[in-house]
């Protein structure tokens, strides 16, 4: 059935997090790194004084004071940059470094909407620094960049609605990473890591399963839709780049990180499709056959991805370098609906019918209405629903992916797994309702 759909994916976070009274989580099971370190080191330091005379115990104590202290300032040094910062990913992105990342001294957060939620974090051992700016700027970006150790480039134009012209897509997802790309050069920033889409590769516009395929998967990957073409051309120049040499002489390190489809706290789609099947009388129809399955990935082990990424990509330059990576975990594969209920079937939706309500052709002869409805009514008003000839080819062809590229190239294993993924998902979804009514 068609949904209206009433944001874009993301948003201003401000708007996001001011509505729903929602903070991201900010634990992460079985990795309080940055405590864990502090009080083992402490823990270290008594023992050793505890059988010295008192002044030597205090000299000892000063000593090892001294060198806790030049370790912590030799260890964090370095300086990171998240374009997109404050979107559904860069938020998750920015706090999973704020606790992963125990070399951190200095998190810039570049984006063009910055959210009230960045001030909580000033307050943290990492200096967190919030840019409000625009990838399509240069000098924006090269100012942003200069001085950053590593770039982590979210920022993009995640438009499959129609909403945001082709020019503007790709003047965003195409240019603004040739800016990060120069700025990196020109600053000589080393390390960069982009976040890419399985779009790169599919669902292609012939409607080509690729079932639990690979990063080697042979796949004819055409494209015609603004989005997909876009991120394509980006995730080339990113992987061009690799081995640029930047100010200084060292050699630009790159890789690109492709997520299927996104699922967690702060999702935008999800909401949408939620609140829709609340004015449904809390009930959503099928639409797309159970056998469909789409990739699916929780945000939490996207985001921990790119911090290990990043990490490592600066220990391992020459096997990481110019590399791609799905991003993927244990989330089940499911078609997009039946992957949903997961969520909607805990806050009380029910999808319909166990085959889809309607035929396929009458589906897509719904979507080209919308899409003609979307061009006629475009001089008055901007209409968006979800369901248009390119997502309904997204929803209605089969892509999955089953790797184990990142594992092998940097120990990658999801931090999160998918019984917590759900239930994190499930109390988003839950307080966000609370918060409404
Ligand atoms: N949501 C998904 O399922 C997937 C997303 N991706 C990619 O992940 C990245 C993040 O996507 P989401 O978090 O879902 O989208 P989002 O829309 O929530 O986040 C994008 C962020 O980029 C910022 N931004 C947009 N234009 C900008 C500009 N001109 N200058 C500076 N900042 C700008 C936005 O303000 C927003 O905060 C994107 O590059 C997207 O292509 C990839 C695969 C799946
Ligand atoms: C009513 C329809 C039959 C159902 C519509 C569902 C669609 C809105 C979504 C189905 C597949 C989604 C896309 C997919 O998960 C891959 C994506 C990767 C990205 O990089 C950005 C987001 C997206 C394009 C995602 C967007 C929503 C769907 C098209």
């Amino acid at each position: 059935m068609p949904v209206e759909h009433s944001g874009h994916q993301g948003g201003p976070c401000g708007k996001r997090v001011g509505e729903e009274g929602w903070r991201l989580g900010w634990s992460v099971p079985g990795m309080a790194r940055r405590e864990e370190q502090a009080e083992g080191d402490n823990h270290l330091s008594l023992a050793g004084n505890e059988r010295r005379p008192a002044l030597v115990a205090s000299l000892g104590t000063l000593g090892l004071w001294l060198q806790d202290m030049a370790d912590s300032a030799q260890a964090q040094k370095l300086v990171y940059l998240v374009t997109g910062g404050c979107g559904f990913l860069g938020e998750h992105v920015v706090r999973m470094l704020l606790q992963q990342e125990p070399r951190l001294r200095e998190l810039r957060i570049f984006d063009l909407h910055l959210g009230p939620w960045l001030e909580e974090l000033k307050t943290g051992p990492v200096q967190v620094t919030a840019i409000q700016g625009d990838v399509t700027q240069a000098h924006e970006v090269a100012a942003a960049v200069a001085g950053a150790h590593v770039v982590i480039h979210t920022a993009g134009l995640v438009d499959v609605f129609g909403k945001a012209s082709p020019e503007t897509i790709h003047e965003v997802n195409v240019q603004g990473t040739k800016n990060v790309i120069e700025a990196c050069v020109q600053t000589g920033t080393q390390f960069l890591v982009y976040t890419s889409s399985m779009e790169v590769v599919g669902p292609n516009i012939k409607g080509h399963p690729f079932y639990r395929g690979n990063e080697d998967t042979p796949y004819e990957a055409v494209h015609r839709h603004p989005y997909p073409s876009s991120k394509a051309r980006a995730e080339q120049l990113v992987l061009e780049a690799n081995g640029r040499k930047v100010r200084g002489g060292l050699p630009l390190v790159t890789c690109a990180l492709r997520p299927t489809g996104i699922y967690g706290e702060g999702h935008q789609i999800m909401r949408d499709i939620y609140y829709q099947g609340l004015r449904l009388g809390g009930r959503l129809f099928r639409a797309i056959p159970a056998s469909v399955e789409h990739g699916r990935v929780y945000v939490g082990n996207v985001a921990w991805m790119h911090v290990l990424v990043a990490r490592e990509l600066q220990q391992r330059p020459a096997l990481m370098g110019g590399q791609v990576y799905f991003c993927y975990d244990k989330s089940p594969y499911k078609s997009y609906e039946d992957f949903n209920m997961e969520f909607l079937g805990p806050c009380g939706l029910r999808l319909v019918g166990t085959r889809p309500l309607l035929p396929y052709w009458l589906l897509m002869l719904l979507a080209a209405l919308n899409a003609l409805l979307q061009w006629l009514l475009r001089p008055l008003l901007l209409y968006a629903p979800l369901l248009n000839p390119y997502t309904l080819a997204m929803a209605n062809t089969t892509f999955t992916v089953s790797t184990n590229k990142a594992q092998r190239h940097f120990g990658y294993e999801p931090l999160f797994s998918w019984e917590e993924s759900r239930t994190r998902t499930i109390r988003w979804m839950q307080a966000m309702d609370s918060s409404a009514q």
